[in-house]
């Protein structure tokens, strides 16, 4: 059984409601389609009855929950709740309306908020900013996180590397430049969503282009104390930097580069330094070695709530709206 197809037998195995906000894009009727019919989750589209009725021409959706802002009983509390939630940012009861009435991210978010959703799913025709600006505005970290960070899980095929091909890669979503606190956070939740999706301990790799001080810069420092700050607070996690894409992946060059490491060669949870590399990272294997690329997932997050790429396809949907409600199972 292939990584998605556990995924799929967990979410299956204990049903969970995901919204799926972005009724103008014919991917989310292919994707939810294709859920209802492998009975993945119950589904929650936003959208009037007309346009789910012309975007789902051809494909069966009946199963899902359609939900009208304008006509649906609920949509006054979203509204005061919302005000509730930001006033002190200047929120009022007419921005309130006005935002969740024309921003279906924000009435899925307020719907997962209320507890009308486990979980939600956008992004395939938003950016990732305007995706998690209302999961991040309205949800808030997690208590005891200090940040929400995005990862990837990649499962790159006929690959020996990492657990069989299976990678965590963060952030590549989220936070532009974290500094080494922020890195150190983004290592400890990669290593928990790790171990949570996969089953398997987690060995993090913080990457870089030095291995153990082959090259000196400020970008370098900035890995090795994030690494030292990682380590500090998880002492019996397998993480270990600054290394190399290779020195992290290859048994042989981590055994040439960095022979002391239990984390060099082996690593199935690949850290990078900044979204830069972590954004450019995933989508050259995504596209090059034709790995699939789950997300970005939120972690972090105080609820379940998933972004897509704008370039993904309808499957991409259905693995991360699985992958989305075995999250609301760990909740
Ligand atoms: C997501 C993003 C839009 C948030 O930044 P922003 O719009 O400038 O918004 P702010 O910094 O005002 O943050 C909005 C809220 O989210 C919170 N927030 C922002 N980043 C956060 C993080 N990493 N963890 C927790 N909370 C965060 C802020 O504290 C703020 O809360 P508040 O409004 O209650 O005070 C920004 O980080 C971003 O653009 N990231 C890159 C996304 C991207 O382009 N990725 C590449 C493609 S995947
Ligand atoms: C994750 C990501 O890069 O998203 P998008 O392609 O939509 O910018």
């Amino acid at each position: 059984m292939g990584f998605i197809d556990t995924i799929k037998a967990r979410a299956k195995a204990d049903k969970k409601t995901i919204v799926l906000p972005e009724s103008e894009d014919r991917r989310t009727y292919e994707a939810a389609a294709q859920i209802l019919k492998e009975d993945l989750a119950n589904l929650i589209i936003i959208g009037s009855e007309e346009a789910v009725k012309k975007g789902s021409e051809g494909l069966d959706v009946s199963k899902a929950t359609i939900v009208d802002p304008e006509k649906n009983e609920k949509t006054q509390a979203y509204v005061d709740k919302l005000v509730e939630l930001r006033a002190k940012k200047g929120m009022t009861p007419e921005k309130a309306r006005e935002t969740i009435l024309n921003d279906y991210t924000y009435y899925g978010v307020m719907m997962v908020k209320m507890g009308d959703a486990d979980g939600l799913v956008s992004g395939a025709c938003h950016s990732t900013a305007n995706t998690l600006r209302p999961c991040l505005q309205i949800l808030k970290t997690k208590p005891g996180t200090k940040l929400v960070s995005a990862f990837f899980l990649m499962v790159v095929p006929d690959c020996e590397y990492g657990d069989d091909g299976v990678f965590v890669f963060g952030d590549c979503g989220l936070n532009q430049n974290p500094n080494p606190e922020e890195l150190a956070a983004i290592a400890e939740s990669s290593a928990e969503s790790y171990r949570m999706l996969t089953g398997n301990e987690p060995r993090v790799a913080m990457l870089s282009h030095s291995s153990k001080g082959s090259a000196k810069h400020a970008d370098v420092d900035k890995v090795v104390e994030a690494t030292r700050i990682a380590k500090e607070a998880n002492p019996d996690l397998a993480l270990d930097g600054e290394l190399q894409l290779d020195a992290a992946i290859v048994p042989s060059v981590g055994a040439s580069k960095a022979p002391d490491s239990k984390v060099a060669g082996k690593a199935n949870v690949l850290i990078f330094p900044d979204l830069d590399a972590g954004n450019i990272g995933y989508k050259l294997v995504q596209r090059l070695a034709k790995a699939e690329a789950y997300g970005p997932m939120t972690q972090g997050i105080a609820a379940p709530v998933n972004d897509l790429s704008r370039g993904c396809s309808a499957e991409d949907i259905v693995g991360v709206v699985a992958i989305t409600a075995v999250q609301c199972q760990a909740q």
